[in-house]
């Protein structure tokens, strides 16, 4: 992979604009990267109901980002992001570290009004489905009347224009990143169940031929069971969610 250009290469499904990119990182530097993060003071860790969080480069508020460095084990990652995608217009400056265990997953949301919308996010450890859904404001209203005359509208379950609900299979050392549309128009989320379905991912081929150097240890857990494309989550997911915030207040605190 040489400069920006060409980067669309790596575009998958239709909707503007998703990119998947498999071996981002090598092996080794997935290792490096979960030494580095499991290596981390405890208190480093939030605990949140269903999953713990470590946050880096600062405390993001609604008025922007109280700053703090990004260590070099993860700006080397941000920088390479920045240096490959050429799509932030300046450097990441946030990463949220998320743990899941293989019962554990994201309810669907959108990223906060602070963040620049595009969002790279590196996976680490077991693969997901991410899914992908229509924001509700998407959803087709139809004009109903009352037998008295009284009009009102309700939603349906069909979707306007070409809208619909898709998914991401994310396999270790993969980056995703999303922008456009589909960081506008679509809620993501992961559900919290062991399994995950892969059937109809809109980037089957490119998640499943690149599967790198220990392919036979990446692929077991991703099999068919019957006419069903599954994945057992046996083992915990990281993912990294790299973005940028723009309004960047002045240093107040150091670490
Ligand atoms: O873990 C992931 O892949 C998604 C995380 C996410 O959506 C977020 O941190 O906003
Ligand atoms: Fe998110």
């Amino acid at each position: 992979m040489e400069g920006t250009e060409n980067f669309n290469q790596f575009i998958v499904g239709n909707l503007p604009t998703l990119m998947y990119v498999p071996d981002f990182i090598t092996n080794t530097e997935e290792t490096e990267l979960l030494n580095n993060i499991y290596g981390a003071p405890l208190s480093k860790w939030k605990s949140l109901k269903s999953r713990r969080l470590q946050n880096w480069g600062g405390i993001v508020h609604e008025k922007g980002l109280l700053p703090q460095d990004l260590p070099p084990w993860l700006t080397k990652i941000t920088q390479r992001i920045n240096e490959k995608s050429g799509l932030f217009p300046s450097a990441i400056n946030h990463i949220l570290i998320n743990e899941y265990l293989p019962n554990q997953g994201i309810m669907p949301h959108q990223d906060g009004p602070a963040y620049f919308p595009v969002v790279a996010i590196l996976s680490l450890g077991s693969p997901v489905v991410m899914e992908f859904t229509p924001h509700s404001k998407l959803k087709k209203d139809v004009d109903e009347q009352t037998s008295n005359g009284e009009a009102f509208v309700t939603e349906t379950n069909e979707w306007k224009e070409n809208h619909h609900p898709f998914s991401i299979l994310l396999m270790p050392c993969s980056l995703l990143i999303f922008k456009d549309n589909a960081y506008s128009d679509y809620l993501h989320g992961i559900k919290d169940n062991h399994m995950h379905q892969y059937d109809g991912v809109i980037n089957e081929t490119e998640a499943l031929t690149h599967l790198g150097m220990d392919s036979s240890e990446k692929a077991v857990e991703v099999t068919r069971s019957g006419d069903t494309k599954v994945i057992h989550r046996t083992s915990t997911r990281i993912s990294l969610t790299c973005r940028l915030v723009f309004k960047v207040h002045k240093k107040l605190f150091k670490f």
